[in-house]
């Protein structure tokens, strides 16, 4: 008989996911994916449907990984909440697979997942094509992925400056009172960018947040929200003058609104730099547009799943 799955709520998630463990899993397998071969990794682009009633989209992103032999499923229902500030812009569930049998082994929720593995990934683009030199770092947008932003990015680098701007205030003094590091708020995002190494677009807007004239040649941008092909972070300047990076270009030439009506051109795939195919142009200013992939769900599901049953 199949084994029950079971159920890792949150917490339990939370706590059998670092950062430390994830990150190398996360560059192995970006670069496995740009390598192309299907029979190493398979992911389709991801099949989106509406959520007319509620401004919301559910996302289905299956992934097989062959050489590890990991079988996922992340469902992510995510929201455009412009008007409704109260309501989470994301919720995600993932499933764990016995690959061999095709019985569920897992169901976890799939929010810190979700939210640790986009900021690595983020971090990943920041080591490959940030300045050598980056003192400021600027984030733009204070939710959820804020704070997993923060959290690694402080970690990992060491920044003379951080700044955060959000929609309102109150949102960005909320993060600072959460996060409890070295910050200064700022209520423009023009003054919070200017002179700013390293920007980070974490927002659920669907207009423009940053322009490229605020923006210092050389920097590097991690923008991570507008996931939909009508949805924009960043405006037609920034995405025709800078360099353009992306976890997917069939992700990219599907679902991000920065890049389809902008109408620029991808220059790489962050798995490609990892991979030493395509080159890390760290002198000009450069944008990586993450959309979030299964594969990056399924190897932090399975860390989670492993270190959860070697503790029972
Ligand atoms: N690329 C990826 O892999 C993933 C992307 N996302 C996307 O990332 C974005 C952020 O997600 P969460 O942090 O969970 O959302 P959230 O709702 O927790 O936070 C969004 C933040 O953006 C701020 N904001 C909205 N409009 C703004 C504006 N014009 N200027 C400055 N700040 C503004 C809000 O005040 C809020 O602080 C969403 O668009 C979500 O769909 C989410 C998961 C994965
Ligand atoms: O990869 C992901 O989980 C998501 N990308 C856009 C919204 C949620």
């Amino acid at each position: 008989m199949a084994e029950q799955p079971v159920f890792l709520s949150d917490d339990v998630v939370a706590r059998f996911l670092s950062y430390d463990e994830l990150i190398p899993k996360l560059e192995e397998v970006l670069g496995q994916f740009s390598r192309g071969v299907s029979s190493e990794v398979v992911q389709p682009v991801r099949s989106v449907m509406p959520i007319h009633n509620h401004h919301g989209y559910l996302g289905l992103m299956p992934a097989y990984i062959a050489h590890e032999d990991i079988l996922c499923t992340k469902m992510v229902a995510f929201y455009r909440r412009e008007g409704n500030l109260n309501l989470p812009s994301t919720q995600a569930t993932v499933l764990l697979f016995n690959p061999e049998y095709g019985n569920v082994r897992a169901v976890m929720d799939g929010l810190d997942i979700t939210h640790k593995r986009t900021a690595a990934v983020s971090a990943i683009s920041a080591k490959l094509l940030m300045p050598a030199q980056s003192d400021v770092l600027c984030i733009l947008g204070c939710g959820h992925q804020a704070v997993s932003h923060y959290e690694i990015f402080t970690r990992l680098f060491s920044f003379k400056e951080v700044r955060v701007c959000s929609r309102t205030l109150e949102t960005a003094e909320r993060f600072a009172a959460r996060v409890q590091g070295p910050m200064k708020v700022f209520t423009s995002a023009e003054e919070a960018v200017h002179g700013a190494d390293l920007i980070i677009t974490v927002t659920n807007s669907s207009e423009p947040v940053l322009f490229g004239e605020w923006v210092k040649p050389g920097a590097h941008v991690a923008a991570v929200g507008a996931c939909r092909p009508d949805w924009r972070e960043l405006d037609d300047v920034l995405m025709r003058d800078a360099v353009i990076y992306v976890d997917t270009r069939e992700g990219a030439a599907v679902e991000s609104g920065d890049i389809i009506l902008s109408g620029a051109e991808v220059f790489a795939e962050v798995g490609e730099v990892l991979n030493g195919t395509r080159p890390a142009l760290r002198n000009k200013t450069t944008v990586f547009k993450s959309l979030g992939m299964g594969i990056q769900d399924a190897v932090a599901a399975k860390l989670v799943f492993d270190k959860w049953k070697s503790s029972q």
